[in-house]
């Protein structure tokens, strides 16, 4: 499936690392809970001491007195180790879900302010996996890996101190295995990096094909295409199981060799020593000391492989976080006026109303040498005047009226609004003055009222009655709890003509200075249909509008129309001049079957 390409892997510390800012306001209680794993963790290095104690001591002695103090203090240690471990868990369970928080929320943020083009070219799936799955392995890497990292290395060195200091030359013995294991685990963890980072992707696609199922469904089962799709899951789903046991195959063998070097080291020590006990070179009590704390060492050092596993993990999950995070939002920067129009001496110089000049767009992913979808696109729309903008389907109508609001930006030329350039407005501005309806209508998981509210925040809920008015969204009195009622995927099913209503009201509700409707009334029955544009003509003799049209019928809306061909604009005049002077235009409107260039050429 495809993905956005990824850049130049930094390392995994230098990864990790880039979670420091979200780390740090948690940093004092993160410490004292690690500090306090050290010590819980250094204080199992004890119970061989207190044992010595004891075999040398009180049994060599034949003191029961002494056994039975030995006995009670290896269950004080027991316990203090049980109630710090408790302890640490409780002072970062709460931190880390905030990091966790302010991770998704910054994601989330972000999201909301990177363009378009950005959205078009990542699928939602890797957006989604990121935003859920990584951030889960983020938080849990805080919480456990790193912790136990520090802690399993403190203790790792503090009891071969232990060992060294008991017998140096056993302790050289348990030493030989950490050369060949360093070197081992340095080429897991770059084995396992690049495994782990495609299971990560891949658990994104199959997440994309999930959302697409469940969005899809209508058609999947109209089409009978479950078995296809199922299919094409299952195919998805075993390539990423074939990528989990890559990982867990990889993890099997370091931990092998985790386990198998220490305790071959382990034997031998226990071999060396019994023979120098045996010799009297070494009391029984300070072998048994030694192999006690050889044995408390085995779970710090057994569990470095799947801790290098998680945190590697972690850092693939981090990266995938920050590929996000590190693209470029909407700039926030308004450009200088520029000679003509804009704020300056010139403003109003290009008119009043909407005007594209020499308008030039091509898509950021378009292929290298294809024709720029739009081309130098001149169109005046008058103040108060209603253009209807008619094409062929694919000749750039949607890209141009989208531009309007900057959900792209153009690539040559300009467009004002009463001779403003856009791109010297801040875009808050801009989208307070211009106002959209889509074809697809998106509701959202929210009231009526709410969703009609999106198109103006401050409405009162007259101006909210008058939009539902002007969009004859009288369906909605019927709706259980009127405009209280929830729509939207979590709400009510309504109708495709409903949700065109609706998002019909939340373009009209502010009452804009600027309307751009693209074929807004598409899904409507005829009457339906009139009944809206009588109501709409009364909004659209205030406002500037640009409405795409494919039937007769809403053309009739407009004053004039601008005919769109092949990213050109071929003509503009009324619907009866076109209709008298374009070929191409009597056959868009005439419903006809032919290609239209060979009705502009008929
Ligand atoms: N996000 C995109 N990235 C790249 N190319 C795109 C993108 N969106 C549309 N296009 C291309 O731009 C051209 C114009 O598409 P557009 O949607 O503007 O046409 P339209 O006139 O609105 O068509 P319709 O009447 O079918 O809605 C098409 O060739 C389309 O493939």
């Amino acid at each position: 499936m495809d993905r956005p390409s990824t850049p130049a892997q930094p390392s995994a510390t230098r990864t990790l690392l880039r979670l420091w800012p979200y780390v740090r306001p948690v940093r004092v209680r993160w410490t004292a809970a690690a500090v306090t794993a050290v010590v819980a963790s250094c204080l199992g290095l004890v119970f061989p001491l207190v044992l010595k104690w004891i075999v040398d001591g009180p049994v060599a002695d034949r003191n029961p007195k002494g056994v039975w103090l030995g006995a009670l203090a290896l269950l004080g240690l027991g316990v203090a180790e049980a109630l710090l471990f408790g302890f640490r868990r409780w002072l970062v369970a709460r931190p880390l879900a905030s990091v966790e928080a302010a991770l998704r929320a910054d994601l989330y943020r972000h999201l909301q302010r990177l363009p378009v083009a950005f959205h078009d070219r990542w699928p939602s799936g890797q957006l989604l996996s990121r935003g859920t799955t990584d951030l889960m392995v983020v938080r849990m890497f805080l919480a456990f890996p790193l912790t136990f990292l520090i802690v399993n290395g403190v203790t790792i060195v503090v009891g071969l101190i232990l060992l060294l200091s008991q017998d140096w030359g056993l302790g050289l013995v348990l030493l030989a295995p950490a050369v060949p294991l360093i070197a081992v685990c340095y080429r897991f963890e770059d084995a396992y990096a690049r495994v782990s980072r495609r299971a990560q992707d891949q658990v994104g696609d199959l997440t994309t094909v999930v959302e697409e199922s469940v969005l899809g469904i209508r058609i999947i089962k109209g089409f009978g295409r479950h078995r296809s799709q199922a299919r094409a899951f299952r195919e998805l789903s075993h390539t990423l199981r074939g990528t989990e046991l890559t990982k867990a195959r990889l993890l099997a063998g370091i931990l092998a060799v985790i386990t198998l070097l220490p305790e071959a080291a382990l034997g031998a020590a226990l071999v060396v020593g019994t023979v120098r006990v045996a010799d009297g070179a070494l009391s029984a009590g300070t072998l048994i000391a030694f192999l006690s704390t050889a044995l408390a060492l085995r779970w710090p050092i057994e569990s470095i492989g799947f801790l290098l596993a998680m945190s590697q993990e972690a850092a693939t999950a981090t990266r995938r976080y920050f590929e996000v995070m590190d693209a470029e939002p909407e700039s926030t920067e308004v450009a200088r006026a520029s000679a003509v129009g804009g704020e300056g001496p010139g403003a109003g110089a290009g008119g009043g109303g909407l005007r594209f000049e020499g308008v030039e767009f091509r898509y950021p992913d378009a292929p290298a040498g294809s024709a720029p979808t739009l081309h130098r696109v001149d169109l005046h729309v008058r103040p108060g005047e209603t253009m209807a903008l008619v094409g062929a389907t694919g000749s750039g109508k949607t890209t141009l009226t989208a531009l309007v609001p900057r959900l792209y930006d153009v690539t040559a030329g300009r467009i004002t609004l009463d001779g403003r350039d856009i791109m010297t407005m801040p875009r808050d501005e801009l989208r307070a003055l211009v106002s959209m309806a889509f074809e697809e209508p998106t509701l959202f998981s929210a009231s009526v009222a709410e969703n009609v509210l999106m198109g103006a925040e401050g409405a009162t809920p007259e101006q909210v009655a008058r939009a539902l008015d002007v969009a004859r969204a009288d369906f909605v009195d019927g709706l259980p709890d009127g405009v209280g009622t929830q729509v939207g995927e979590q709400g009510l099913s309504l109708s495709g003509g409903q949700r065109q209503r609706l998002a019909l009201a939340r373009s009209v509700v502010g009452e804009p200075r600027f309307l751009v409707l693209d074929d807004p009334l598409s899904a409507l029955d005829v009457h339906t249909e009139a009944a809206v544009e009588a109501a709409l003509r009364r909004v659209l003799a205030d406002s500037t509008a640009l409405v795409v049209a494919h039937r007769p019928s809403t053309v009739q809306l407009a004053d004039r129309v601008a005919l769109l061909s092949e990213g050109r604009i071929a003509a503009v005049g009324t619907h009866q001049e076109l209709l008298r002077t374009n070929a191409e235009y009597r056959y868009l409107m005439s419903g006809g079957t032919a290609a239209p260039g060979e009705a502009a050429r008929g």
